[in-house]
């Protein structure tokens, strides 16, 4: 029985390369995924899932980094005249693009629930031959936005592990559950469906991403080195003058803001851990003889621990703080991304690595990589199912790419998609066979 399932998932390659490259070609940036929630919609529930969407699993006041009403609303229209279902749409409109599939197989047995996540990021791709989605037709139709991260993948993966549990559904036991969740990158997205209760009733968790750097074949089965990270936007707000008549008149922004990054690229040591600080992006000023009124950072801190994060982002603050009053401007921080640090729990990797050790396309099975893994905001959800007795895991799948996350030539080897679908089914189907203790 378990062959005949991996073999319906290689069945499915052709279907997967097509989902995979409409997502690809139809990218939507965070929180302005209507297009592609709305396709997830109509195809889970064909499927015969039970559909949860939008306010029912978002919580509203928890979205962090939302874009503005304008940009929202000619991102809708921009989904319908790209062919989102408008049958479907007004559950997600106004940037509520998230749903959780649900199969409810009627016979005991744990929660198990898959996280994968379906924005792409603010990029321009690259439209050039040496390029395959170019030069097959299937970049991105979006200017500045480009799914350069693997995430029409990981949608994709949602969706063919959707297919193939409910196929063999007779096999299965207990509730299973696909979490699709937008606004990933910038950490944005999680929090507000954790908020929403999506993993509260969760017994087994796991988060999936293709590629990082890990080599082809191999399943980092746990993970644990994702930084905490807090986002913030810092407004400055000062006083124009004329700055060769009255410059005293004046109060400078653009001194405040370059006086904090300064000071804030000081802030990384710390005995307990690794720490981050970085000023992404500084923007001030309005004319060369114009005393600078206003002034606006993208501002990221991290740490190896939630404790690191938490002291260096309180740190932020306070020179924030301190470098507004040098200048004597107004400041204001607004949050935009948050995620944690998270370990996964030992007997669900070893249990992960035993499942995959019976797929012939994952050849190396490690249970973490000591490597820098920047941040995930799945570990809101690991932490909710952690702090409830649950089980959750973040896996890796290595695969071919053709450049690095985030690179304007990014694509990946499209077979790891059956991979993680057969990885993810195995874990579902087998449950039954999960031990607390190792044998
Ligand atoms: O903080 C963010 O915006 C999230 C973003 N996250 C990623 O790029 C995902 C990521 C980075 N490295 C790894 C390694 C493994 C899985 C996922 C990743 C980052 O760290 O900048």
């Amino acid at each position: 029985m378990q062959q005949e399932i991996l073999d319906y998932v290689d069945s499915l390659a052709a279907d997967l390369q097509h989902w995979r490259r409409d997502l690809h070609h139809y990218a939507e940036s965070g929180w302005l995924e209507f297009r592609t929630a709305t396709l997830v919609a109509a195809e889970l529930h064909r499927l015969g899932w039970q559909l949860q969407m939008g306010r029912e699993v978002i919580s509203a006041e928890h979205r962090m980094g939302l874009p503005d009403a304008a940009t929202l609303q000619r991102e809708e229209q921009r989904a319908i005249e790209q062919g989102a279902l408008t049958e479907w749409l007004p559950h997600f409109s106004g940037g509520f693009c998230g749903l959780v599939a649900t199969l409810e197989t009627g016979r005991p047995g744990p929660v198990v629930a898959f996280r994968v996540d379906m924005d792409a990021l603010d990029l321009n791709e690259r439209l050039q031959d040496d390029h395959r989605p170019f030069r097959d037709g299937f970049a991105s139709c979006n200017a500045g936005m480009m799914h350069a991260c693997g995430h029409d993948g990981h949608t994709t993966i949602g969706i063919g592990l959707a297919r193939t549990l409910m196929t063999f559904a007779a096999q299965l036991n207990g509730t299973l559950k696909i979490i699709f969740q937008p606004a990933e990158e910038g950490t944005r997205g999680a929090k507000a469906m954790v908020e929403a209760g999506v993993v509260d009733e969760v017994d087994f968790f796991g988060a999936i991403h293709i590629g990082t750097g890990v080599p082809a074949g191999e399943l980092v089965c746990g993970c644990d080195s994702f930084m905490a990270t807090t986002k913030l936007d810092v407004d400055f707000h000062g006083v124009a003058s004329h700055a060769g008549g009255r410059p005293e008149e004046g109060r400078n922004a653009l001194l405040a803001a370059a006086q904090a990054t300064l000071a804030l690229h000081t802030l990384t040591q710390h005995s307990g851990g690794s720490a981050r600080v970085n000023v992404g992006v500084l923007r001030a000023g309005s004319g060369r003889n114009v005393v600078a009124d206003r002034a606006s950072m993208k501002v990221e801190t991290r740490g190896g621990s939630n404790q690191v994060n938490d002291d260096i982002f309180a740190r932020t603050q306070q020179v924030i703080a301190g470098a507004a009053a040098m200048y004597d401007v107004e400041h204001h921080i607004t949050l935009m991304g948050s995620a944690r640090s998270s370990q996964p729990t030992a007997p669900w990797v070893r249990f992960i690595r035993q499942q995959a050790a019976q797929i012939a396309q994952i050849t190396s099975r490690v249970d973490s990589k000591n490597q820098a893994a920047g941040s995930e905001d799945a570990t809101w959800m690991m932490e909710r199912v952690k702090a409830r007795g649950g089980q959750a895991s973040y896996l890796i799948f290595g695969c071919d790419l053709s450049a690095g996350h985030h690179n304007e030539k990014f694509d990946f080897d499209e077979s790891v998609m059956a991979t993680a679908i057969k990885t993810l089914t195995l874990l579902a189907l087998n449950i039954d066979q999960y031990r607390e203790e190792e044998k």
